[in-house]
């Protein structure tokens, strides 16, 4: 008989697009990328944060195929070791800079693509050039395009051979604000209309936070943590903050005085995320039940401190 627990282990297993364990990639005595066990849903469009250096490239080459692992396992529509090589075609990546030929017009780089993949739809190059917002270009070289432009070109290219898993490496990064808007837009487009499951780096976790739906955050080649964007939400949204010498004992309190959406987040704290104003009413009844309070402050954080308090402070940025 399989229980509760179990189902829902399967489910999420089956509802996994791709997998790591253990992922690890050395470069000499470095580190680059250690021990990484990441999962991206069916679906997620997962923010892979971390700052300068802390592996996100070497890790999404490893993803791509560009890389070999020094240890580790990936995972990839159920596909791992030898018969990953099934499903690559499956994956398109836009890894640093995308390679255009810059005397050479969008149509023109993408035609070369879809001639080495074999493609000859009619059609086909022009619904790209529309999925990444670039139909109206017409006859200008790349040479010419903005930054932002190159990068959403670079998509379309990653999207030849209508790939199920779109791996993207820092697309935002040195974009103006218009431009980040476009990339962001052709990400959100591309999950919901062609239901793709998009993996994005970035070093900064706010440029992702309108948009991914999941996050991982690597730090010194490590997964500090994966998190959905709810959890994200949450732990950074309006809260009350008891600190307690043991949080334990204030649960039927909290209980009784019908607080329902507070977790205990260590062994001081515990987190209140409803009825902000009821503080010092729940002060007096911790008070009246005998535990003692060591504080109560009422406090919010904002994404970007969040990611910065997780990966050492501010100072190291
Ligand atoms: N080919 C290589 N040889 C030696 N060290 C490397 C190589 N590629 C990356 N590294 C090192 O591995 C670490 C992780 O680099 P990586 O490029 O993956 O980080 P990143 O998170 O993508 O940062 P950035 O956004 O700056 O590229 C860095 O310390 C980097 O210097």
């Amino acid at each position: 008989m399989i229980n509760a627990d179990k189902k829902k282990e399967m489910k999420n297993l089956s509802e996994m697009l791709l997998e790591t364990r253990g992922l690890t990639k050395r470069y000499g005595d470095h580190k680059a990328v250690d021990s990484v066990s990441m999962h991206i849903k069916k679906g997620a469009i997962y923010g892979f944060i971390g700052r300068n250096g802390a592996g996100k490239t070497t890790c999404l080459k490893m993803i791509s195929g560009l890389s070999r692992p020094t240890s580790g396992e990936i995972e990839i529509f159920g596909y791992k070791g030898k018969d990953l090589q099934k499903v690559r075609s499956r994956v398109g990546c836009l890894i640093e800079a995308p390679g255009l030929y810059g005397n050479m017009t969008a149509y023109e780089n993408l035609n070369i693509k879809c001639k080495l993949f074999g493609i000859k739809k009619a059609g086909y190059i022009e619904e790209i050039l529309k999925t990444v917002g670039l139909e109206h270009v017409g006859r200008k070289k790349t040479k010419h395009f903005s930054l932002g432009m190159k990068q959403r070109l670079g998509i379309g290219l990653a999207l030849i051979g209508e790939p199920d898993l779109l791996v993207l490496d820092e697309p935002i990064n040195g974009l103006d604000p218009q431009g980040i808007a476009e990339v962001r837009d052709t990400i959100q487009r591309l999950q919901k209309e062609r239901n793709m499951t998009i993996c994005i780096s970035s070093h900064i976790l706010e440029e992702l936070s309108k948009i991914a739906t999941d996050y991982g955050i690597i730090h010194n080649g490590s997964l500090l943590q994966e998190l959905t964007r709810e959890e994200l939400m949450r732990r950074c949204s309006e809260r009350m903050e008891l600190t307690l010498a043991d949080p334990k004992l204030a649960i039927p309190v909290l209980d009784a005085m019908g607080f329902t959406n507070y977790q205990v987040t260590d062994k001081e704290h515990i987190h209140i995320f409803e009825r902000l104003n009821e503080s010092a009413a729940l002060n007096m009844e911790l008070a009246k039940a005998g535990i003692p309070v060591k504080g109560l402050s009422i406090t919010s954080e904002e994404l970007e401190t969040y990611f910065l308090n997780l990966t050492g402070g501010a100072s190291h940025a």
